[in-house]
Parts: C-alpha cells; sequence; structure tokens
C-alpha cells in the first residue's frame, strides 16, 4: 500500500501499511518513528504522553536519531540537533518511504558542515527495518557520530531479559565502570532503584554484532534486534523510578513501560570525505 501523510499525536507524520496490518508512523518532526504495529501484537514502541510540545522540543519515546553527535560527548545540543530538526518525505519506497534532512540556515547555526542525512522506513511482515544514510554534499571532510535510539515499549520492564550481549565489552556509565558482560540474559528487576545505562561494544567492520533478544521472563512475546557492523555499539538505556521523575516528559510510571535498545555509532565517529555517503541500520523482528 501507499504511504499517506497523516496527523499523529498533533504531529505531522508519515503512515505505511501492508495487508497484513502491520503499520509504522514517522513524523517528520525529528524523521522519527512513532508507532509500530506489527500484523500480530499491539504498539511496539514507547511513546510518552507528557510530551514537551514546541518547535525545537525532541519526542519522547519512538526513534529518535541522534546526529551528529551522542549524547553529551561534544559541544553540539545533548544527542545532535536532527531530532529536533523538520524533516520531509523524499519518497516513497513500495514497502516504506524515505525521510530527509537537508543542512540549512538553521542547521549552520549550531554545525556549519552540509550534509544530507536519510531515514529509510521499510515494513514486511513482523518486521521493521530503519537505515539511516548520511552524505556528504560538501567541500570539506567531517565526521559525526550517530544512534537510532529506539525505545521498546514493555508490559513492565522489571520483567523483561535482554539476551545477547554476554562477552562484550561494557562501559557503565553510572557507576563509570568497565568490563566484559557475563550474563547470558540481563534482567532489570533492580531499575526502580538505580535505572540502567551502558554502552555495549557489539560490533567491528566486517565483525556484526550478534542479535539481540528482548523478551519477557517466559521468552515470549519477543523482539530480536540486529544492526549493520558499522554500528558498532549498543546502548542500553530506563531511567528508572527517581531521575524519570525529574524528566518533564515522562510519565510517572513511564519508565516502567520502556527500554531503550539503541543501535549507535559512538566512541570511533564516522569521517566522511566530500562525496562520500555511510549507510546503517538497525531491524527489528517480532514474534507474538
Ligand atoms: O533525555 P535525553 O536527552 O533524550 O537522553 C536520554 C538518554 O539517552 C541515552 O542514549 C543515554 O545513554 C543516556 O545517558 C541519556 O540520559
Amino acid at each position: 500500500m501507499a504511504a499517506d501523510t497523516i496527523t499523529h499525536q498533533g504531529l505531522a507524520a508519515v503512515r505505511h501499511r501492508l495487508e497484513t496490518g502491520d503499520t509504522v508512523i514517522a513524523s517528520l518532526h525529528g524523521g522519527q518513528v512513532l508507532s509500530w504495529v506489527p500484523g500480530e501484537g499491539g504498539e511496539r514502541l514507547f511513546l510518552s504522553d507528557k510530551q514537551v510540545f514546541g518547535a525545537d522540543a525532541a519526542i519522547r519515546g519512538g526513534v529518535p536519531i541522534c546526529f551528529p553527535q551522542f549524547n553529551e560527548r561534544g559541544n553540539l545540543p545533548k544527542h545532535g540537533f536532527a531530532r529536533r530538526a523538520n524533516w520531509t518525505l523524499e519518497q516513497e519506497t513500495g514497502d516504506g518511504f524515505v525521510l530527509l534532512l537537508r543542512d540549512s540556515a538553521a542547521t549552520h547555526s549550531i554545525w556549519p558542515e552540509r550534509f544530507e542525512l536519510r531515514l529509510q522506513v521499510a515494513l514486511a511482515p513482523q518486521v521493521l527495518k530503519l537505515s539511516l544514510s548520511v552524505h556528504n554534499p560538501g567541500p570539506r571532510e567531517w565526521s559525526f557520530a550517530a544512534a537510532l535510539h529506539s525505545y521498546w515499549r514493555t508490559r513492565d520492564v522489571t520483567q523483561v531479559t535482554l539476551g545477547g550481549l554476554a562477552g562484550t565489552r561494557c562501559w557503565d556509565a553510572r557507576a563509570d565502570r568497565r568490563f566484559i558482560e557475563d550474563s547470558a540474559q540481563i534482567h532489570f528487576g533492580q531499575l526502580a532503584q538505580q535505572g540502567f545505562d551502558r554502552v555495549y561494544t557489539v560490533a567491528s567492520e566486517g565483525c556484526e554484532a550478534k542479535p539481540l533478544t528482548l523478551a519477557h521472563e517466559h521468552g515470549r512475546p519477543r523482539l530480536t534486534l540486529t544492526q549493520s557492523d558499522n554500528l558498532h555499539e549498543a546502548v542500553v538505556w530506563n531511567p528508572g523510578q527517581a531521575e524519570a521523575a525529574r524528566l518533564a516528559d515522562m510519565p510517572a510510571e513511564g519508565w516502567r513501560h520502556m527500554l531503550c535498545v539503541e543501535a549507535a555509532r559512538i566512541d570511533e565517529p564516522v569521517r566522511l570525505a566530500p562525496g562520500q555517503r555511510w549507510t546503517a541500520w538497525q531491524h527489528l523482528r517480532f514474534e507474538a
């Protein structure tokens, strides 16, 4: 079916649906996927119902795009500016659509470089494919970090497990501690007290990450996440109860219903020479 332009939660958005009922919706503000409903199973993405609205506000939930900076690792706004910018619908692709953000006077006021950023959103039954491509149409080389900052919806995050990270290098941002993850399944039962903020190094060029599986304790429903080998990190984040209470755009119990498992490129920024393009992806498969 064709993509159609709609208003979703007050935001200008693009929707694509399959005959099977699988549906994805993305907002032009932020170029941000807000909703993914596989044909079997309900909404898979967390989207806060307590948004802080405004022309340059970030949307809490869905799949924000971090570009050209991750978190506060640089002088730009936290997670860069792409998630606060107005994107356009560039093209429909048959299985989805492509959203586009180009440099403009607004982005030049924050970052001087010329760039084109594209998010390709594609659906197959029970599968969502997100592909981020960065192009340098300008006269000089620059570097960037990026992330698909996906917020997965959970019935109760204290009851879910995340598998696939055993043996990977981890930096725990809260404790500022580095170690090798030894848990085959990470449990999130302690989140209410502590919150969780870790960067795992899961891949390197030519060496793809193992699939990550996010599941309820009994194994279903299950989400399998894969990412391209040029996205070296997986970031796992939940603010926990105390930090969530300080976030103006998070409902009181919102932390319980989300877990970010982000596909990211952080520690080794990508360098793009004039005319070069870089493409990375995160794919999600849902099993009810
Ligand atoms: O509140 P923001 O700006 O959307 O950031 C949310 C979180 O994003 C995660 O990616 C980071 O690891 C966390 O440190 C950060 O707090």
